[in-house]
C-alpha cells in the first residue's frame, strides 16, 4: 500500500492552520496558516460598524470556511501528495465558540435582516458578557443541589454554552426565536464539509461546555425551567443532535467541498474536537499523571484520571472527554501570552522598542534575554495574572490584574519577568488543586506557541511547579492530534488507525531536551508562591472586593 496521509485543521483564536501528516510516523509534511480576515471582533461589527459592549468577543463564520479553502489546498499542493492518499481529516477548535444557525444550517449573521444584531454572530470562547447569566446558573444549580455542579469544579463559566444562549434569549429574543440550533463552531464547520442535514455534536465540547454527561445526558427540564421557563425545552430543540465520541466519522467530504479544498470526495471527516484536547494525543499522552499544557494566548491544562474526583475550579471532568477509557480533566488560565502581548504593546517604553529594533530582535525576545539575568526574587515584584479574569480555580471573569512592589528603580525587563512568573504561579494553583485532590500530576508536557518562543518562561514553570517539563516536538500539536483523529475516523482498513492510542504511539513525539527544576530556584519560588497565594485569596475570594467595585464604577462612568 502506498503511504497514507491525514490533514489536521487547527482553529485558533486569530488564525486557522492546516497540517498534512504522514500516518506512518507523524511527519508533518506541509503546513499553512490562514489568518482570519476579521480576526476577533470586539469593538464594532464589520460593515455596519455597530459598537459592541465591553467584554464582547465575536467572530465571522466565513473566516473559518476560508481556512478550509485556502490552507487545505495549500498543504496538498506544497506536499505534492495525491489527494487519493489523504484518507481522513480532523479539526480542532477554540471552545466554547458558538453560533446560532437557521434550518438550512446557515449562520444567522449571514442573513441581511439579522446581520446588524450582534447576537446573530459567532460568540468566541473569550466573550465574557454572559457573566450575569452564569452567576444565576450557579446560584440556581447550587440551591437545587444539581449533581452536575461538582463535575465542573463547582461553577459553570460565562464562557460556556448555556450562559451564552441565555444571554441571547435575554438580550435578543427575536434572534433566539429564529435560531434553529445553537452549535459549537467545531460542529458547524464539520457539518459544512459533510453536508449532512442531521448535524452531529462531538462529546468533548458537549461534555465540557454544554453540561452533557455520558450517562445522564443534559441537565433536567426542571433545571432549565427553574432558570427561565422559556429555556425548558432547550436541549431537545435548539441543542438537539446526536452526541458522538471523539474519533467517530461524522461523514464524508461532499463533492462541492472536495473541489474547493482540493481533496477527494468521500474523504473521512472526523467529528470536531477542542484545540487543547486534541493536543493531548498530539504530544503522545494517553495515560494518567501527565499534565498537558497547551500554552498560547491562554493555557489549557489537561490531565487523565481513572476516577471522577472533585477539584475546585476545574473546568470539568468528562468521561472519554480526551482519551477513551479515561476521565478527562480540564482547567485553564484565560490569559497568558495575551498578558505578555499587552505589556509589549501597551507598557514598554520607547527605548526598549528602539533597542530591540537596533539589535534586530523582537521586543519579547529582548525582554526575555534581559529578564533572564535576574535571579528568582531579585525584582522585588509580585503579580496576580488576572488580565482576562480567572478561569481556574476561582472561575471569575470579573477579577483583574495586579502588580505589587514597584519602585522608582523598577525596569521593564523586571516587569516582564514578573508577568511570566505570575502566570507560572497561576499554573501552580491548578497543579496543586489536582494533585491535592487525588488526581496525580507527576510531570508536565508543554505544547503550543509559547514553549517554542520563550525558554525563560519554561524554566520558571519547571521551578515554580517543581516538576520536569517535556516539550512537544511538533509546533502544531493540536493540528497533529486532529489529524490523528482524522486517521481514526478513516479506520485501519483504509490505512488509518482503529483507535487514538495506536495513532498516538506511532505518530507523536517529544523533544530530547526537557526543563528540569533547579533546586535553589524552587526554594525561592516556594516563598514567593506563598505570598502569591495570600494575594490570590485576599483579592479573589471576597475578602477585598476592590476589583469588582472598580468595574462597577467604570461601568457607571461609561454610561
Ligand atoms: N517570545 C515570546 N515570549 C512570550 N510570549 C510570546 C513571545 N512571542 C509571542 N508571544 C505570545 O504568544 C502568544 C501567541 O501564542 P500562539 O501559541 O502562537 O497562539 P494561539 O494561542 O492563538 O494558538 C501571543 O499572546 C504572544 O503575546
Ligand atoms: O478554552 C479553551 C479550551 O477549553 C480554548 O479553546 C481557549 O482557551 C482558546 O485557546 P487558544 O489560546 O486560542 O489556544
Amino acid at each position: 500500500m502506498s503511504k497514507r496521509y491525514a490533514i489536521g485543521v487547527d482553529y485558533g483564536t486569530e488564525s486557522g492552520r492546516a497540517v498534512l501528516v504522514d500516518l506512518s510516523d507523524g511527519t508533518e509534511v506541509a503546513d499553512h496558516v490562514t489568518p482570519y480576515p476579521h480576526n476577533v471582533i470586539d469593538e464594532k461589527l464589520p460593515v455596519s460598524g455597530i459598537k459592541l459592549a465591553y467584554d464582547w468577543a465575536l467572530q465571522h463564520p466565513q473566516d473559518y470556511i476560508d481556512v478550509l479553502t485556502q490552507s487545505v489546498p495549500a498543504v496538498v499542493q506544497a506536499s505534492g501528495v495525491n489527494p487519493a492518499d489523504i484518507i481522513g481529516l480532523g479539526i480542532d477548535f477554540t471552545a466554547c465558540t458558538i453560533l446560532p444557525i437557521d434550518k438550512e444550517g446557515q449562520p444567522l449573521c449571514f442573513n441581511p435582516q439579522l446581520t446588524n444584531n450582534p447576537h446573530s454572530w459567532v460568540k468566541l470562547w473569550k466573550h465574557h458578557a454572559a457573566q450575569d447569566e452564569a452567576n444565576l446558573i450557579n446560584e440556581i444549580a447550587e440551591s437545587r443541589g444539581e449533581s452536575f455542579l461538582p463535575r465542573y469544579g463547582g461553577k459553570i463559566s460565562s464562557e460556556w454554552m448555556i450562559a451564552k444562549v441565555w444571554q441571547i434569549l435575554n438580550e435578543a429574543p427575536d434572534i433566539y426565536d429564529q435560531t434553529d440550533r445553537f452549535l459549537e463552531a467545531a460542529d458547524w464547520v464539520v457539518s459544512q464539509m459533510t453536508g449532512q442535514s442531521e448535524i452531529v455534536r462531538n462529546s468533548c465540547t458537549a461534555g465540557y461546555k454544554s453540561i452533557w454527561h455520558k450517562k445522564d445526558g443534559y441537565p433536567s427540564k426542571a433545571f432549565f425551567q427553574a432558570l427561565d421557563p422559556r429555556l425548558e425545552n432547550l436541549t431537545e430543540t435548539k441543542l438537539r443532535g446526536d452526541v458522538v465520541p471523539l474519533g467517530t466519522k461524522a461523514g464524508e467530504l461532499t463533492e462541492t467541498m472536495a473541489k474547493r479544498m482540493g481533496l477527494k470526495a468521500g474523504t473521512a471527516i472526523a467529528v470536531g474536537n477542542v484545540d487543547a484536547h486534541a493536543a493531548v494525543p498530539g504530544v503522545g499522552v494517553v495515560t494518567p499523571g501527565k499534565l498537558v499544557m497547551a500554552m498560547g494566548t491562554s493555557i489549557c491544562h489537561m490531565l487523565l484520571g481513572t476516577e471522577e474526583k472533585e477539584v475546585e475550579g476545574m473546568c470539568g471532568v468528562v468521561e472519554d472527554g480526551i482519551i477513551p477509557g479515561y476521565m478527562g480533566y480540564e482547567a485553564g488560565q484565560s490569559a497568558v501570552g495575551d498578558i505578555f502581548a499587552w505589556y509589549v504593546e501597551q507598557g514598554v517604553p520607547a527605548y526598549v522598542q528602539a533597542a530591540a529594533e537596533q539589535e534586530g530582535t523582537n521586543v519579547h525576545e529582548w525582554l526575555e534575554r534581559h529578564a533572564s539575568a535576574y535571579k528568582p526574587g531579585e525584582t522585588g515584584l509580585l503579580a496576580l495574572d488576572w488580565w482576562n479574569g480567572n478561569r481556574s480555580v476561582l472561575v471569575d471573569t470579573e477579577l483583574n490584574g495586579l502588580i505589587l512592589g514597584y519602585s522608582l528603580l523598577t525596569k521593564p525587563d523586571e516587569i516582564y519577568r514578573t508577568l511570566l512568573e505570575a502566570t507560572a504561579f497561576g499554573t501552580r494553583k491548578i497543579v496543586d488543586a489536582f494533585h491535592n485532590n487525588g488526581v496525580e500530576v507527576q510531570e508536565l508536557y508543554a505544547c503550543g506557541g509559547l514553549p517554542q518562543k520563550n525558554q525563560l518562561l519554561m524554566q520558571i514553570y519547571a521551578d515554580v511547579t517543581n516538576r520536569e517539563i517535556k516539550i512537544a516536538d511538533s509546533k502544531q500539536t493540536p493540528a497533529l492530534g486532529a489529524a490523528m483523529f482524522g486517521a481514526v475516523a478513516a479506520g485501519a482498513v483504509n490505512g488509518g488507525y482503529d483507535n487514538i492510542v495506536d495513532a498516538a504511539h506511532k505518530m507523536a513525539r517529544v523533544r530530547k531536551e526537557t526543563f528540569k527544576p533547579i533546586a535553589e530556584n524552587v526554594a525561592v519560588y516556594e516563598q514567593l508562591y506563598q505570598e502569591y497565594s495570600k494575594l490570590h485569596d485576599y483579592f479573589g475570594r471576597g475578602e477585598n472586593d476592590v476589583m469588582k467595585k472598580l468595574r462597577s464604577i467604570r461601568e457607571e462612568a461609561r454610561q
